[in-house]
């Protein structure tokens, strides 16, 4: 389904603010595979995000979706099979438009991949099924603008856009961080039953260790452009919080013990 080969990115690179984002990364993904993302602040989560989605072109290295080599697809050519939805609630969503026009503005995009679910039936009746779906009672608001949403609201209807044409990859980038805790809690239920619904293959970045074990059947944690921990399903459901911190703390430990060997020399 995804498959990523040896990639490498560099910010700045030969000049005093040369920044390496991403070095050597390999991940493959299976169809409904569902990966939580974790590090710590600069360790490339967004960067990886964003080479898959194509806003960024690797330096080195391949991306692979559905068996095509899309290292280079731009954009906007990728957004068809790939659903994204960002931190910030505005992000997803146009606030001027209803939500009808919203969601018509998603079915419209993807549209050439050709909707399952909707294509018997009435876009309007598509719709309103859709955002019942998300138990939250917009499916009697189609008319409202987007921007009176609350941020919940709206992260819940970035999550229908971003999903409801079923993409072959969703990425989530910390999409509940921005919400308070029972709104996060709300979407956190909602990606569960969506991605689960659909059998999406996703890649979601948190900075919510709980979040990251509660959700998927694989888990990545990633460190100044490595991926230095990789959880296979079976560990993952063995894996507790504390264990996690005391991995992250052991290999930076090791890190911080290899940097003053260093210097001492
Ligand atoms: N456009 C850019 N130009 C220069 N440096 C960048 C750019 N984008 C990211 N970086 C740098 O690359 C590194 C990885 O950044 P990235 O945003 O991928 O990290 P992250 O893991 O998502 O971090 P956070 O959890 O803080 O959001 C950081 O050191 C960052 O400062």
């Amino acid at each position: 389904m995804l498959q990523m080969h040896s990639i490498g990115k560099i910010f700045n690179e030969t000049t005093p603010d040369e920044k390496i984002a991403l070095q050597n990364i390999s991940l493959h993904l299976n169809k409904g595979d569902f990966v939580t993302v974790i590090g710590s602040n600069g360790a490339g989560k967004s960067t990886l995000m964003n080479v898959i989605s194509g806003v960024l072109s690797p330096d080195v290295g391949s991306v692979e979706i559905n068996g095509q080599n899309v290292t280079n697809l731009p954009e906007y050519k990728r957004s068809r099979f790939i659903g994204r939805v960002f931190q910030d609630p505005m992000a997803g969503t146009a606030p001027t438009m209803t939500i009808e026009e919203n969601l018509a503005m998603a079915y419209s995009r993807n549209k050439s991949r050709g909707l399952r679910k909707g294509v018997d039936k009435d876009r309007k009746e598509f719709f309103r099924d859709s955002l019942a779906s998300l138990h939250l009672g917009l499916e009697g608001r189609m008319n409202a603008k987007v921007g009176l949403l609350s941020g919940g609201e709206r992260q819940a209807l970035s999550l229908l856009m971003a999903t409801f044409t079923e993409p072959s990859i969703l990425l989530l980038d910390e999409h509940t961080a921005a919400l308070d805790p029972s709104r996060a809690q709300l979407i956190t239920e909602l990606t569960k039953e969506i991605v689960q619904k659909h059998g999406l293959t996703t890649l979601m970045v948190t900075h919510n260790m709980k979040q990251a074990l509660d959700l998927g059947n694989r888990l990545i944690m990633m460190d100044k452009g490595e991926i230095i921990l990789e959880a296979s399903e079976n560990e993952k459901s063995q894996l507790t919080i504390e264990q996690l911190l005391k991995e992250f703390q052991r290999i930076k430990g090791e890190q911080m013990a290899n940097d003053r060997a260093l210097l001492s020399m």
